[in-house]
């Protein structure tokens, strides 16, 4: 099977765990396409009665064009199940996200989920994080300066352009990758990232998942993560 099979397996699979009258968090990627189409299938077949609170304008717009309701995050007292992506899961399931410039929104939407699922293809699952970029989201004023500390500390920082422009979040931020290699300790990395002035979120999520449905050659493998409350949780009481 290539990449694009095994987002569309497990992507259709994790919509089967939608159940009427939930209210769910859609996340942002390529393998959650397939589980938004997915769910606007049963929406439409099945008339199941679901709200969905999407982590960017693109799964917002996809989501209201086939007939899912769509509402805010603010606008909902609490999301029972949020399915998103990832970009690298370790064996401890710890994550990153932020591949697709939406891990500030996805964060808001996850910690305020009973629930969280991830989807992901065999490749996103490591040993030790890192060798995806870590993913900033950086506010513009004063990013140079944000830049210049990253880099004396050796987290080997890159802006994220497209077409020779920085990219832009659905908040009019930066995105700062750090193109660490290997993260051996991802908890003190997010105490130094949550005290920088000017950076919004990281993209590290620690202790956020309950659920991983990964997609093998020879089919999905749901995986269960230990119960334990989410870092950022515990961060904010
Ligand atoms: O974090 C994300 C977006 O910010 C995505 O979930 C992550 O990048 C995975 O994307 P894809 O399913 O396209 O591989």
């Amino acid at each position: 099977m290539n990449q694009d099979q095994l987002k569309k397996m497990v992507g259709e699979l994790a919509a089967t765990y939608v159940k009427d009258g939930m209210v769910v968090g859609l996340g942002t990627g390529s393998t959650v396409k397939f589980m938004v189409d997915a769910l606007g299938q049963r929406v439409a077949k099945e008339g199941l009665n679901i709200v969905g609170v999407p982590t960017s304008d693109r799964t917002a717009d996809q989501g209201r064009h086939l007939g899912i309701p769509i509402k805010n995050v603010d606008e909902v007292d609490q999301i029972d199940l949020t399915i998103d992506g990832a970009d690298q899961i370790n064996a401890d399931f710890q994550g990153i996200k932020g591949g697709g410039a939406a891990h500030l929104f996805e964060k808001i939407v996850a910690i305020n989920s009973k629930r969280n699922m991830w989807i992901v293809d065999q490749s996103k699952m490591v040993q030790t994080l890192g060798s995806f970029p870590l993913p900033l989201e950086v506010i513009p004023y004063g990013s140079q300066q944000l830049f210049k500390r990253l880099a004396a500390k050796g987290l080997k920082p890159v802006f994220r352009e497209q077409n020779g422009q920085r990219v832009l979040t659905d908040s009019k931020n930066y995105i700062i990758d750090l193109h660490l290699g290997e993260i051996k300790a991802p908890f003190e990395l997010a105490q130094y990232l949550n005290r920088q002035v000017g950076l919004v979120e990281h993209g590290l999520f620690l202790n956020v998942v309950n659920t991983v449905i990964v997609g093998y050659d020879d089919g999905p493998k749901v995986l269960q993560a230990p119960e334990r409350p989410s870092y950022q949780q515990v961060q904010q009481n």
